[in-house]
């Protein structure tokens, strides 16, 4: 397994944690009611779907933009991505699916981004064809490096918070990778047509976390197509478009990959610098493998081919690749032959933070288990397995995922694609075991661990959370904090009526029932955000 390179402290013996329930996000997507389009918009829509149809022309580099759009769960992110795609006439009424984005299956039962995609659209402003990129993220914490890969292919974000709401933790934990991504964020407040919306008191909410200027705040309701249009010309006018660097060396940044079983991995990057043509011999930097580009296009949000890509422009490469682990998200493509002197900066190894042992129910169903591991990894470079015995379970596999979404992703894709019966260990995670004699060894299993005489002392993860929250809810989630060994760190007030705790708590005490005991605490109302510590 990797080595874990973040921050411990020194703890108890270790102790395992009941099963996390994450199924609050479980929720069935209503259709969107694309009747509801006010009359206004009609006829400019009508214009754009005529425009839609072009857009694989190519546009200058000054009229292309790039941009991703950062919420929290359920604030609206995928209906305005649908939107955005209906207005533009990317994609036509009659074939659009809802929430064409999410287009996996497991993503689009739970209503949650997992993993991302990119969608380019043509835009008339002012008489001049604009080519907008929207590249989409996924909304958990689990995946916040694919989050910042994404960033990093953009130079704007909108910001769309709830009007009714206002800002969450994870809003707050996006918005600061934007920040450091020196990207333009455009505020919108959405849901304005429910009763309770109160966009004014959002503004100030966000003017005063974020330290954005809300006074020229876009009020939209992504569901009744209010204010999309006002979002599609802010795009065009603020963010800005990209460097024109095409006569340098190629150089694309990777923001996602998936496996496809009849063309093999699929990469989506954004073009840095230079060119890439069909048929060119690609490099990996990280993986150092390389490659002939079979196919190259463009997601417009189906995959179309075209014969160039330049710099500035988002698109796909189909190159024969067995596996997600040779281009993985955060590498850099260049040319074989013409190679770039430095890759992109930001690549990193995927780490397991939580670990847990699958094992199948019959004995017999082992080495189906073991195939469809492989073949899931295939298309998910950041899961990790080793074999392991039991002499309760039998054989099975120890398992390392990026968090506890991440873990029960995984689960589910294996008993619902490839019909497996499993038993899942509590979830645990991966201590550092000092000995008397000097060595260090890291424990993902508690059987792993060192004779009592020979250890001198155990160290574990930590993470840092951060809770918004109503103040009514302070004192008794403090409370679970501190019942958790949580360190308490900061306490402000971001609203007269909201207030943000942070705590350092171990990761141990995360991967049990915390998250349902704050949302219970909380009546439902604080949200929570937690990264790691190192
Ligand atoms: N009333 C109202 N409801 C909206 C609006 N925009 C989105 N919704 C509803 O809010 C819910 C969540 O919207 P989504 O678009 O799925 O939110 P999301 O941010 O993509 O959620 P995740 O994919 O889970 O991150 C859905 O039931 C939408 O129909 C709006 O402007 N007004």
């Amino acid at each position: 397994m990797a080595s874990v390179n973040y921050f411990w402290r020194h703890t108890l013996p270790i102790q395992s944690s009941p099963l996390p329930k994450y199924n609050s996000h479980l929720k069935r997507r209503r259709l969107t009611n694309f009747l509801s389009l006010n009359i206004k918009c009609q006829t400019r829509l009508e214009d754009s779907i005529q425009v839609g149809k072009d857009r694989l022309q190519k546009v200058p580099i000054l009229n292309i933009r790039n941009f991703s759009i950062i919420a929290h769960i359920d604030h609206g992110k995928s209906t305005l991505a649908d939107k955005l795609l209906q207005m533009t006439g990317t994609v036509e009424i009659r074939e659009m699916k809802d929430q064409f984005l999410d287009n996996m299956d497991l993503e689009r039962e739970r209503g949650i981004t997992i993993k991302l995609q990119a969608a380019r659209m043509r835009y008339m402003y002012k008489n001049k064809p604009y080519c907008l990129n929207l590249i989409d993220t996924p909304g958990h914490v689990d995946f916040s490096y694919e989050v910042s890969r994404s960033l990093a292919a953009c130079e704007g974000a909108l910001l769309v918070v709830d009007a009714s709401q206002g800002v969450e933790a994870q809003t707050l934990a996006n918005v600061y990778l934007a920040l450091e991504n020196n990207l333009e964020i455009i505020p919108v407040l959405n849901k304005i047509d429910l009763p309770g919306s109160d966009p004014a008191r959002v503004a100030n909410e966000i003017e005063e976390v974020v330290g954005l200027d809300c006074s020229n705040a876009i009020h939209c309701s992504a569901k009744e197509g209010i204010g999309i249009l006002e979002i599609l010309d802010a795009i065009v006018e603020k963010v800005p478009p990209p460097q024109d660097t095409a006569e340098r060396p190629f150089r694309a940044l990777i923001f996602d990959s998936y496996y496809d079983p009849y063309r093999g991995v699929i990469v989506y990057f954004r073009v840095i610098d230079g060119t890439v043509k069909k048929g060119d011999r690609i490099l990996f930097m990280a993986s150092r493998k390389d490659y002939f580009a079979d196919e190259i296009g463009v997601l417009s949000p189906n995959q179309m081919q075209v014969d160039e890509l330049y710099a500035g422009e988002v698109g796909y490469i189909s190159a024969s690749i067995r596996s997600v682990a040779d281009a993985r998200v955060g590498d850099t493509i260049t040319h074989y032959s013409r190679k770039a002197e430095a890759s992109l900066p930001g690549y990193k190894e995927a780490t397991p933070m939580v670990f847990c042992g699958l094992f199948p129910v019959e004995a017999d169903q082992f080495p189906d288990f073991r195939d469809a591991l492989e073949k899931l990894q295939l298309n998910d470079a950041a899961l990790k397995f080793e074999p392991e015995s039991s002499s309760a379970m039998g054989f099975g596999f120890r398992c390392g995922f990026l968090g506890l979404l991440h873990m029960e992703i995984v689960q589910e894709r294996l008993e619902r694609e490839y019909n497996l019966t499993l038993i899942t260990t509590a979830p645990s995670v991966v201590y550092r075991v000092n000995c008397v004699n000097g060595d260090t060894v890291e424990c993902s299993n508690p059987s792993l661990l060192p004779e009592a005489g020979q250890r001198g002392s155990i160290e574990e993860p930590l993470v840092k959370i951060e809770m918004l929250t109503p103040k009514d809810y302070i004192g008794p989630l403090m409370e679970l904090s501190q019942d958790r060994r949580g360190e308490f760190k900061e306490m402000k007030y971001i609203a007269e009526n909201r207030a943000s705790l942070i705590y350092e708590l171990p990761l141990a005490e995360m991967v049990g029932d915390f998250f349902d005991q704050m949302k219970s605490r909380s009546k439902g109302y604080a949200s929570l955000e937690y990264s790691f510590i190192g």
